[in-house]
């Protein structure tokens, strides 16, 4: 899977419009690993390469996120029951008669048309799109003792589940092992192997994923362990997949090439041993001497993509020093993925991000100015939202769009308080701002959603309690007037306070003060007009002189 997988990353990125790796469908026996969706330039998407022939008597599952929830499997019994119900779930009716000689004929052409109909019911439309919904099944693996993500593995399974839903993938069922530590050789153990291969041919899956990330020889082992077409992956690569097909701009599109090479980049090992197999064990190397070659020829793409951002970056720079150089304060939306981000800049400035309930709807930041009923105004950035176990790899490659998050006034972090796991997201979303460096920015916790919630009272009586809280519905507008003011007075603490004397002739810089700044008091003399105010530090460099004035 892992040499398939590069037929994808060559994908998205504009640099590779010629498929540069020699493991391409012709040159390989396998299908080329395509991540689910492809590419975009075709009308359909298939969620895999091959369509392989359907199984008899599969169990259609509803890819409903709640109902997923309850079908994850904990033991050995899926094997059983799901051969049993299998044998005997006909149109979700559960017979336990034994069929009739004389049903059977009858039977067999009712479970063909089922079969056509829930084949044809795999066609969806995704952002206007077609695309073939693959049959996938979730693995996790709960650690005994030792490290203890926030996530339980069941409620990291339903978040998993959500991510392929988003992916277009259906979900049919799911099972998770408790393990000391994983196995090396297949993550978990054989007799859980076992057991997915039989819930692979009862179901029809066409996609295994992992919930954490593989090595290159575990997803190798696993895929031949399977057998026939099943793809393996993990969450890393389905997130990665996700932003190869939610990349609409050329920035997050080489931003996601990156970040799929570096993943890449480590599990291209032994990858060509087949060659060897091929030649008889005579032609010793021969797979070695090619990883080399093929990992070469990744890291110079690498390069070429890095180089390529670096170009972008700079565009980005220079376009926010020239905002910088009209000194309203930025304010940046953070939290995780589906927190309610888009939603609230759309309300707030008529803006028309997407927002939507999958996944990774905002890859790219974008800023709007917002006006404050009292005149003052802010520029509001909207970001990609975050998730627990975000790969590594995808942080780094969109340092670039993230450096917008360490250049604010402000960081806002959105969060849905009508989420079960919000205290879990709320610490995993301080986690990657811990590591993108923003701490002594200030921060405001917003509490969206409030309306979703069981007991919105409650909630707004809580939030009365704590300071740094607000209670909004990005979705229906409650709360907004709150959050401005809110914003204003966090703007204030990170501003400092100047006295200057601002000559008349610079009418214009004491119109920009009253916009940005927080006035106190004016006061006209024979030299100028005496300012004293809070203003952005940016801003009161650029006073200095006239600060300078005031005091001699
Ligand atoms: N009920 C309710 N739904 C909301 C509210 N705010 C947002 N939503 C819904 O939540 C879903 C996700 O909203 P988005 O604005 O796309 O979330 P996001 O944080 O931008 O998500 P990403 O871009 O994936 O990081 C959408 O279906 C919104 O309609 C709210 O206040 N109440
Ligand atoms: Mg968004």
């Amino acid at each position: 899977m892992s040499l398939c997988f590069c037929g994808s990353i060559v994908q998205p990125s504009p640099l590779i419009c010629e498929p540069y790796f020699p493991w391409t469908s012709s040159s390989y026996p396998n299908r080329p690993f395509v991540p689910f969706t492809l590419r975009k330039d075709s009308k359909c998407i298939s969620s895999g390469f091959s369509i392989p022939v359907l199984q008899q008597g599969i169990r259609v599952v509803s890819s409903d996120i709640d109902s997923f929830q309850n079908t994850v499997t904990e033991t050995t019994e899926v094997k059983e029951e799901v051969k049993n119900e299998v044998a005997r779930t006909v149109n979700g009716v559960t017979d336990t008669k034994p069929e009739s000689k004389a049903s059977r004929p009858s039977t067999t052409v009712k479970k063909k048309k089922e079969e056509d109909e829930s084949f044809e019911n795999r066609f969806k439309l995704r952002n206007g799109r077609e695309i073939f919904q693959e049959k996938a099944y979730l693995v996790g693996v709960e650690r005994k003792g030792g490290i203890h993500d926030s996530f339980g593995t069941q409620e990291s399974l339903s978040e998993l589940a959500h991510l392929a839903d988003t992916a277009g993938l259906m979900v049919v069922d799911s099972t998770y092992q408790k393990l000391t530590s994983p196995n090396p050789r297949t993550y978990i153990g054989s007799g859980k192997v076992s057991e997915i291969k039989s819930a692979i041919n009862a179901l029809g899956v066409e996609t295994v994923i992992f919930d954490d990330e593989l090595s290159a020889g575990q997803l190798r082992n696993l895929e031949k362990a399977f057998g026939g077409d099943v793809r393996v992956c993990d969450r890393t690569a389905l997130i990665l997949d996700i932003f190869n097909q939610r990349a609409a701009t050329h920035e997050a599109a080489l931003q996601v090439a990156l970040a799929q090479m570096e993943y890449q980049l480590p599990r291209l090992t032994k990858m060509w041993t087949h060659l060897e197999r091929q030649a008889g064990g005579q032609v010793k190397g021969m797979g070695e001497k090619q990883i080399e070659v093929d990992k070469r020829i990744l890291r110079t793409q690498i390069g070429v993509l890095k180089k390529e951002l670096e170009s972008v970056r700079k565009h980005r720079k220079q376009y926010r020093n020239r905002r910088f150089s009209v000194p309203v304060p930025v304010v940046s939306l953070v939290g995780y993925t589906n927190a309610g981000k888009s939603t609230l800049l759309n309300q707030l400035t008529g803006a028309n991000v997407l927002s939507e309930d999958r996944l990774f709807a905002t890859l790219d930041p974008t800023t709007r100015r917002v006006q404050m009923k009292n005149g003052k105004e802010f520029l509001l950035t909207d970001t990609v939202g975050f998730i627990q176990k975000l790969p590594t790899t995808l942080v780094a490659a969109f340092r670039a769009t993230l450096e917008e998050i360490s250049e604010s006034s402000l960081l806002v972090h959105v969060i849905d308080i009508s989420h079960p796991l919000a205290e879990k997201q709320i610490e995993a979303v301080d986690k990657v701002l811990s590591e993108l460096d923003v701490s002594s920015i200030p921060k405001l916790m917003v509490w969206n959603k409030v309306d979703k919630a069981s007991d919105p009272q409650r909630i707004k009586l809580e939030a009365e309690k704590r300071e740094d809280v607000v209670c909004i519905s990005a979705l229906n507008g409650d709360g907004l007037a709150e959050f401005c003011n809110a914003v204003n007075e966090k703007l204030k603490d990170s501003m400092v306070w100047v006295e200057a004397l601002v000559p008349f002739e610079k009418g214009d810089l004491l119109s920009t003060i009253h916009q940005v700044g927080m006035v106190e008091r004016t006061e006209y003399t024979e030299q100028g007009t005496l300012v004293k105010a809070h203003v952005p530090l940016r801003f009161a460099r650029l006073l200095t002189p006239m600060r300078q004035m005031c005091v001699s």
